[in-house]
Order: structure tokens, then sequence, then C-alpha cells
């Protein structure tokens, strides 16, 4: 469960009586994500998500992540909106953290995703990268390349203590993608964290995205090779090239990739698998006291790490020609 923080009673009542939103129902911590804490408010006007923002978020990215849920809500993409308080901000502060209600949003996620799920998530990051082509907002990815390096400090020398040999692993791959990470791909606004449980299907159908807390100005083809990782592996770390080949056929039959993103999928996907790493890792080593959290597994991305690496081209992802 992710609850960092407490709030209390009367925390609760101050704030909510600053929106339209009625009187408190309940209020309760939600066992999943890893990033910030989550809450499910219930009012007398309905249900919502109150978030607030823990330690990777910084204070001045708020504004480009809600407002880009409501660009995207505005072009069609279904993900939960800010509810603005009474004096119009989406923004508040609560027990001492940046917070914010969001809409919620009806659906479940998946926990074994089957094929044609990643078709519908292949349309719908396509769609959405599409749908935030004239989003005017900008934010650096700061878990890119050069973020890299000194996340990788947050380990100080531990990482051989999750998994020997992970050290120079990680040493060789930084090495790697300081050399080759494509310069000259199509950039936007991308999700950068469209893992299985931040998109959800209502009755079998695609219902909708959320979690937009990574989502930056960034190569769109490196938010497909984020998917490709987190969407096409199986439990035991083997990549199922027919998953692949829906997933990108799925975004291909709403935003083709060029030659050029294409060639570089290897790389793009190696550069995912690192950073995934690097945060778990980080996270993994660092588990605040008293946290109701459940760190991830950093070696599940080593393995598909190790994968990227034998890979010779991006046909082995399973693309259709
Ligand atoms: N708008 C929403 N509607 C419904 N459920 C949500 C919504 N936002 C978050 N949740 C629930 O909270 C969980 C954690 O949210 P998430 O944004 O992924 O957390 P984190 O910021 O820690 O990554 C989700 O898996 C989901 O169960
Ligand atoms: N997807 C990340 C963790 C952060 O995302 P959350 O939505 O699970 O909080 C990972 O799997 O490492």
């Amino acid at each position: 469960m992710a609850v960092y923080t407490e709030v209390s009673d009367e925390e609760l009542t101050r704030f909510v009586a600053g929106y339209d939103i009625g009187a408190v129902l309940a209020c309760k911590g939600i066992a999943e994500g890893v990033e910030n804490t989550n809450y499910l408010l219930r009012t007398e006007k309905g249900s919502f998500i109150l978030t607030l923002y823990e330690k990777r978020v910084r204070r001045e990215d708020l504004p480009f992540f809600l407002d880009l849920m409501e660009h995207l809500a505005g072009r069609g993409v279904s993900c939960p909106l800010p509810v603005r308080r009474r004096d119009g901000a989406a923004l508040g502060e609560l027990a001492g953290r940046p917070a914010a209600i969001i809409t919620f949003l009806e659906g479940v996620w998946i926990r074994r995703p089957h094929v044609e799920h990643c078709a519908a998530v292949g349309r719908a990051l396509a769609a959405m990268h599409l749908a935030a082509l004239d989003y005017a907002g900008r934010r650096p990815n700061a878990l890119s390349v050069p973020g890299w390096g000194p996340l990788f400090a947050q380990a100080e020398g531990r990482a051989d203590t999750v998994q020997p040999g992970l050290d120079a692993a990680v040493r060789e791959e930084l090495a790697f993608h300081a050399a080759h990470w494509p310069g000259e791909l199509p950039v936007g606004t991308i999700h950068a964290d469209l893992f299985p449980d931040n998109v959800f299907f209502l009755r079998g159908r695609f219902s909708g995205l959320i979690d937009f807390y990574f989502a930056c100005t960034d190569i769109l083809a490196y938010d497909v090779a984020i998917c490709l990782n987190a969407w096409c592996f199986e439990p035991d770390q083997a990549y199922n090239a027919t998953k692949g080949r829906a997933l990108l056929a799925g975004y291909r039959s709403v935003r083709p990739l060029s030659e050029a993103e294409i060639a570089a999928l290897p790389v793009l996907a190696r550069g995912a698998a690192l950073r995934f790493l690097l945060t778990r890792l980080v996270d993994w080593l660092n588990v605040p006291p008293g946290a109701l959290v459940k760190p991830k597994d950093p070696v599940e991305y080593l393995k598909k790490l190790r994968f990227h690496q034998r890979v010779a081209g991006a046909a082995e992802y399973g693309l259709d020609a």
C-alpha cells in the first residue's frame, strides 16, 4: 500500500471544504502504487482520488501534470480530471504536502495482460501522443540519460547487495547509452510510466489512463519502448513477440512509426529497462521507515535489459513489415 503521509480527520475536512464536492463520507488509503500517497475519497457528490505528492514529484512540475490531464480529457482521451477548488486552483496543500483531488476513473487494471490488451494499450498510447501534440506544456525528462548517473549514485555501491554483478552491469549500460542514445527522433509529450496498473479496462474494453506524474517531453518511441517492457514480458521474463506485435500494430494503426523510430527501438528498450531498474533499485534500498509500500523488484528489469542487449534488430520485437 502506498501511503507515505497520514491525514487527520480535521485536516481532511478543512481541505475538502475548499471544494464544491460536499462533505466527506469516507476516505481510505489505496493499496496500490509506489510513488505518491493516494486515498479513495467518498463525498456527498461521489467518489474521487485524493493524491498527496511525495518525494519524486517536484512541486513546480505539478501544473504540467494537472494541465496535461485537462488537455487530454478535452481532446477525448479517457483520463481523470483535476477537480478545481472554489478559488479555481487545481492544487492545494494537505498535511504539509502538495495535494490534489482528481475524478475517479471506472475500471480495473489487468494483472495478466493478454494479446488484445497489448493491442489496446498500443492504440491508447498513440492516441495520447496525438492528442498531446498541441499541448503547450514542456517538461524535460529528469529520468533520461543525464539523470541516470545521479540516480544510480543514490544506490551508492550497494547494488551488488541486491544482485551480485549489478554494479558493473549498470556502469556498462550507462556508458553504452552515453554513446548511443538517439538524438533526432520525433519528440512530444509522453506518459513515461504506462504500466498495466496505469491502464484501466471495463468489461474487457479499454476504459482509460491514469497516473501522469512521470509525463514529460521526450522521444515518442521511448514511450513505446517503456510499454514493450511493461506489457510484453511473461512472469518468467521471457519476451512474448505475439504481444509485442499486437502492441506495435495497435500503436501504428493510430500513429505510424518512422524507419528511424523502428531502428532505434532496441536502444530505447534498453534505456527503458535501465531507467526502471534504477528507480526500483534506489527504492528497494531506501524504503522510508513506517511507509506502507511494497517496493518493486529491480532484478526483473535486469532480466529485461539482458534480453534487449541480445536483440539483433527491431524485427525481434514482433514488428510486421
Ligand atoms: N483517477 C483514478 N480513478 C480510479 N482509481 C485511481 C485513480 N487514480 C489512482 N487510482 C488508484 O490508485 C492506485 C495508485 O495510483 P497511481 O496514480 O498509480 O499511484 P502512484 O502515483 O503511486 O504511481 C491505482 O492503481 C488505482 O487503483
Ligand atoms: N511503474 C513503476 C513504478 C511507479 O509506478 P506506480 O504506478 O506503480 O506507482 C515500476 O514498475 O517500476
